[in-house]
């Protein structure tokens, strides 16, 4: 059964300035989830934020029913889930390239009440993470190198997404398929034809003149 599409909007495209009052768009146009990317200037070039942060935003009333996905481009992901699931997110994703026990942590995860997730950098096979498929809630395809908003989105990437979404049909089972970077009105399509159902936009929709035509546009894919 195919997942119906769900937009998720990357604070990283926010107002700094005013993280909460952004955040808050989400709820403010119905949206359910929240896109939080957290860089450690080791793994990605570029740093954000804490789980202070997530924290701070959880208490706002507005953002309670919220779900917060939260995407850790760290070294050392394993020594920070903690904080991130105390810190009130909702699901908790982890990159596959760097070197650790990427099962525990997963299982991890989850023990901790959250839903988890696995991350492919652009340049990582399908296939470093299909012995993990049966243990996680979310697979992550990047379609650009992370760390930074605004890039242009990577068309190779579609043949990854198809052959996720085929083991996934396959095996029968039902981890959300999310992309994330350069994804807009034209490329979101065709990650959608590809097997994706949830959308990680950041420019596309922070700099939309019409952020409620974009979310119903998702809607409608
Ligand atoms: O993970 C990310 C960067 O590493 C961001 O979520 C991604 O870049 C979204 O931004 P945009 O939609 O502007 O490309």
């Amino acid at each position: 059964m195919k997942l119906a599409p769900l937009l998720a909007p990357s604070l990283l495209a926010g107002d700094h300035a005013a993280l909460g009052d952004s955040a808050e768009v989400v709820p403010h146009h119905g949206l359910s989830w929240l896109h939080v990317d957290i860089m450690d200037a080791h793994f990605v070039p570029n740093l954000t934020f804490g789980p202070e942060v997530v924290a701070a935003l959880r208490r706002r009333s507005a953002l309670a029913d919220t779900f917060f996905d939260t995407h850790l481009m760290l070294d050392e992901p394993h020594r920070y889930v903690e904080a991130f699931a105390q810190a009130g997110s909702s699901l908790i994703s982890i990159h596959i390239e760097p070197s650790y026990d990427h099962a525990g942590t997963l299982a991890r995860i989850r023990e901790l009440g959250c839903q988890n997730g696995i991350v492919l950098n652009p340049d990582t096979p399908a296939e470093a993470v299909e012995s993990l498929l049966d243990q996680v809630d979310l697979v992550l395809v990047m379609t650009v190198q992370p760390g930074f908003g605004g890039q242009s989105f990577r068309t190779s990437m579609m043949p990854k997404i198809a052959q996720l979404d085929r083991w996934r049909q396959e095996r029968g089972l039902n981890f959300r398929l999310e992309v994330d970077g350069g994804v807009d009105l034209t490329t979101g399509p065709l990650c959608r034809e590809a097997g994706a159902d949830t959308f990680v936009a950041g420019t596309a929709f922070f700099k939309a003149t019409d952020r409620a035509a974009f979310a119903a546009a998702v809607a409608a894919w």
